[in-house]
């Protein structure tokens, strides 16, 4: 496997709190990462390094090929749209489509639409607006909205986190799915250690000023966060 992100000796600090300190990792190309943590201990301030919406006090994250041609997509934490929300699960989907400056989709885009539609397991319903969509059927169109345009790392912060048990696992098992038939690497931020032991290959375990990083099979059995 050849490595997609590498951080060198990362390390946060707001005003005078240090958050992350001297943090050394990679992450594969065609792996899944579970980021796990206690509460505050600084999942999202990494994340955040990661997307670009933070730099980083100290150290450094080494993108391959480079950070301009890595596409990274995010999935946030569950967001329950309103009932009256008045786009089509298609056209929210589409949102994130590149070609913003026409006020119609070529040929190609539409072609890509249908394909994460069928991917995602929302062909059926693309035509029901999403403020009538079920909690996993909303959740399905985040993430199909972040897979358009075709992200090499997929980032999915605590998107789980409010759905019932049956919804999060549909939904990982897609994220598994679409890992396992198309490479993509996926960053899995989650306080939810079933759900990150089915699912991820691997843990990136942050603790208070220190981590821990392995195999999915090696992360204590007995382990709770909160
Ligand atoms: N912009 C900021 N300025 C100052 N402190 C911040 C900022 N962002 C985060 N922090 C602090 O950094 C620490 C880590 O926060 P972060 O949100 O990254 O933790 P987390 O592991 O994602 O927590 P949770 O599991 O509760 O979501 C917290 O103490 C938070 O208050």
């Amino acid at each position: 496997m050849t490595e997609l992100v590498s951080a060198k000796n990362l390390g946060m600090t707001f005003s005078n709190r240090q958050v992350l300190k001297d943090l050394n990792f990679k992450i594969e190309r065609g792996s899944m990462t579970s980021l796990i943590g206690p509460n505050g201990v600084g999942k999202t301030t990494l994340v955040r390094i990661l997307i670009g919406s933070l730099q980083p006090t100290a150290g450094e994250l080494t993108f391959s090929p480079d950070k301009q041609s890595l596409n990274i997509g995010y999935v946030p934490q569950f967001r329950n749209l309103e009932a009256e929300y008045p786009l089509s699960i298609r056209s929210f989907v589409s949102l994130n489509q590149l070609t913003k400056h026409l006020p119609w989709h070529t040929k190609s885009e539409r072609q890509a639409l249908d394909k994460i539609l069928a991917q995602t397991h929302l062909t059926a319903l693309q035509k029901t607006t999403v403020g009538n969509a079920s909690g996993g059927e909303k959740q399905k169109a985040y993430l199909a909205q972040a897979l358009i345009s075709e992200p090499d790392l997929l980032i999915l912060d605590e998107s789980t986190a409010s759905l019932d048990i049956e919804t999060k696992e549909e939904v990982m098992a897609l994220v598994a799915e679409l890992n396992r038939l198309h490479g993509l690497t996926v960053i899995f931020v989650t306080h939810d250690l079933d759900l990150a032991r089915k699912y991820t290959d691997q843990y990136l375990f942050l603790k208070r000023g220190q981590y821990e990083m392995g195999p999915m099979s090696q992360l204590d059995p007995n382990l709770e966060l909160d």
